[in-house]
């Protein structure tokens, strides 16, 4: 039964008008009919959107106005319809309609219309952050990937190949690892290929050091920052490294040199497994495995007080120590191999024997890190294929004299390059002035003319 649609009789003009205003003032376009099927409202927004005016509607029935309205529809069968999709030029909108029920009667109806331009621009803008989200997920996936496998491990003496099947069996193990060794060992290089050799290697594997971010900053850097929560802090907060290796692997290097107050922040996160942003109340979730490193000895760090030992032996699940490459000097011929095989020089690479011999009697106190720099170095000295002791580092060539090797010179000879060397360092120092060679043949105890000499010879 269809009633009469008459809101004057029921409500102030001032209220009808109020009412109007708070239609006009919505981003829907609406319009209402009585139960007779005549328009007594459209707001501004349905104008915008349809294009029909006021003045061409109101009062006259919807269904003569408006060929194939499906409003009037709601006032037969009592249904409400939604997303039913109408296009007017080039304007694509979608309506919803519904009856207008009065004491159980249908006393008119009403049609919500939203414009699918608006629409289509949003899922236009969505389309896009979506790509931009992939590029920067793709871009954070190539910055965290751990680079480096086992096969990039050389050697296999003074108990490494222990250490590389440890660390194998340790991948699997998916508990916390500690690496020890001196500083250029290859502790980063173990913890990539641990990474890589754990069900976590397609997940991202983040680098920490937190011997070289400011202890001020490196809570906020593992735990992220809520937005506001310090001045200089980021629009929308940042998100931590912790959270960053969700589901990977978090590699805090120079552990040892973590604060005290964040080493019990790292305690209760790994005791619980949940992680808070600086400022934030909220606790996250996280399944990260933690690998960490330190060239310093950790043990004695406990006893002085100065590393907690619940941490130590919580990070300490499993211990790997790398041996330091004066205690495997068989390795060494085989690091050279590796690395001049990576070169890109055209000709072939030779080491004179003597070369190999002050490279292997020297101790490495920078370890592989010191070895690799120093073949560097003499391949870009070399002019031709071969590499000479002379092709290396000052320190490395002197520290071999002190050794005493023999660079295939008379003792004469080796005494003579050693004094003018001293010499040329000594006049480099006090000035390649008259006074100044005069100051270093009086540091040096010998005569002006027998400097000259002895640089002459
Ligand atoms: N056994 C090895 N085989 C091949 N390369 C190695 C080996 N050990 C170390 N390296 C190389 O030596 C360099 C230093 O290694 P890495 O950075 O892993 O040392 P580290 O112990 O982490 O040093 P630090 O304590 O100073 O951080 C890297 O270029 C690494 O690839």
């Amino acid at each position: 039964m269809v009633e009469s649609f008459n809101t004057s009789s029921t409500m102030p003009n001032e209220y009808i008008y109020w009412l109007e205003e708070a239609m006009d003032s919505i981003n829907d376009g609406i319009l209402v009919i009585d139960a007779q099927g005549i328009v007594r409202f459209i707001n501004t927004e349905y104008t915008r959107i349809t294009g029909v005016k006021k003045e061409m509607i109101l009062g006259k029935p919807l269904k003569e106005v408006r060929k194939g309205a499906i409003l009037p529809k709601a006032l037969r069968d009592g249904k409400r319809r939604s997303g039913v999709y109408r296009r007017e030029g080039e304007t694509e909108y979608v309506i919803d309609t519904a009856p207008v029920y009065k004491y159980g009667k249908i006393v008119g109806a009403v049609s919500v219309c939203k414009s699918l331009n608006e629409v289509h621009f949003l899922s236009t803008e969505l389309e896009k952050s979506k790509e931009r989200l992939a590029k920067l997920e793709n871009t954070v996936g190539r910055m965290y990937q751990a680079k480096y496998t086992f096969y990039d491990i050389i050697g296999s003496h003074g108990g490494l190949e222990d250490t590389v099947g440890l660390a194998k069996k340790a991948a699997r193990a998916d508990l916390n690892i500690l690496i020890q060794g001196e500083s250029g060992t290859g502790k980063e290089l173990f913890a990539h290929a641990i990474h890589n050799e754990s069900v976590r290697a397609e997940l991202p594997f983040v680098p920490v050091n937190c011997a070289a971010i400011p202890a001020e900053l490196l809570e906020s850097e593992l735990f992220g920052y809520e937005e506001g929560s310090f001045t200089g802090s980021k629009r929308g907060g940042k998100i931590g490294l912790f959270e960053l290796a969700n589901y990977g692997t978090l590699f805090l290097d120079e552990i040892g040199d973590l604060p005290m107050e964040l080493q019990a922040k790292l305690l209760r996160v790994l005791q619980e497994g949940r992680i808070r942003k600086v400022g934030g109340m909220k606790e996250k979730e996280v399944d990260v495995q933690v690998i960490s490193a330190t060239n310093k000895d950790l043990g004695k760090l406990v006893e002085k007080k100065r590393f907690r030992e619940d941490l130590y032996y919580r990070l300490n699940g499993i211990p790997i120590c790398i041996t330091p490459l004066r205690e495997r000097k068989q390795d060494i011929l085989s690091l050279i191999k590796y690395l001049t095989d990576q070169s890109k020089s055209t000709k072939p690479i030779r080491f004179t024997e003597e070369t190999h011999r002050i490279l292997i009697q020297y101790d490495w106190p920078g370890n592989t890190r010191e070895l690799f720099n120093v073949i560097h170095y003499a391949l870009s000295m070399a002019e031709t294929e071969y590499i000479e002791s002379k092709h290396l580092p000052d320190v490395i060539y002197r520290n071999s004299f002190k050794a005493g090797i023999s660079h295939g010179q008379t003792l004469k000879e080796m005494v003579k390059e050693t004094e003018q060397e001293i010499i040329k360092k000594t006049i480099e120092y006090y000035g390649e002035t008259l006074e100044g060679k005069k100051q270093a043949a009086r540091q040096l105890g010998i005569s002006l003319s027998t400097l000259y000499n002895k640089l002459d010879q």
